[in-house]
């Protein structure tokens, strides 16, 4: 399968509420590679990965990070691809350090940042999909599927007795 997605965490401790990001992504038939590399601990290699990322064919990037979460900023900085930013949950703060740092970005640099954590992580895969989709068919038609399946299911328990 095509890679079409990157998803980058900024630790492997990031990866339990990032299964749900790799999971829907699998359940879209979406093509991937997921990193962990630090934009403060090895910030050469994430500008390497991200300058380079749309040469190899990936149509969005998707940066996941928690505190102090300037991950998805600096891939923003050097890629001409769309960025969605997860801002991961945090013990000392409860991920609103992570929401800051990732959504008040400087104009010029956007980057998409969708909700803490584990719903964050799923959305993520979504619109990156939603993305794809402009410039796919296929992936549209994958996209308004879930959409309707999932509102068949909400209606399915819409009367509580
Ligand atoms: N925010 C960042 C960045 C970055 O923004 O470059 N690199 C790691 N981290 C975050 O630090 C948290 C703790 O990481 P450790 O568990 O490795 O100490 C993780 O949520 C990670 O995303």
């Amino acid at each position: 399968m095509e890679t079409k997605v990157l998803v980058v965490m900024g630790s492997r401790s990031d990866l339990p509420a990032m299964e749900g990001c790799m999971k829907q992504l699998d359940d879209f038939k979406i093509g991937y590679e997921v990193r962990v590399l630090s934009a403060h601990r090895t910030p050469n290699e994430v500008i390497k990965l991200s300058s380079e990322a749309k040469n190899r064919g990936i149509k969005v990037i998707i940066a996941a990070a928690g505190g102090a979460a300037h991950l998805a900023g600096v891939i923003a900085s050097s890629t001409p691809l769309p960025v969605i930013g997860i801002p991961m949950q945090t013990s000392a703060l409860g991920g609103m350090d992570s929401l800051l740092s990732t959504v008040q970005m400087p104009q010029g640099v956007p980057v998409a940042t969708v909700a803490i954590g584990k719903a964050g992580a799923r959305n993520a895969a979504i619109l990156a999909c939603q993305m794809i989709g402009l410039a796919d068919e296929a992936v549209q038609k994958t996209i308004e599927d879930f959409k309707k399946e999932q509102a068949e299911n909400v209606l399915a328990q819409s009367i509580v007795e």
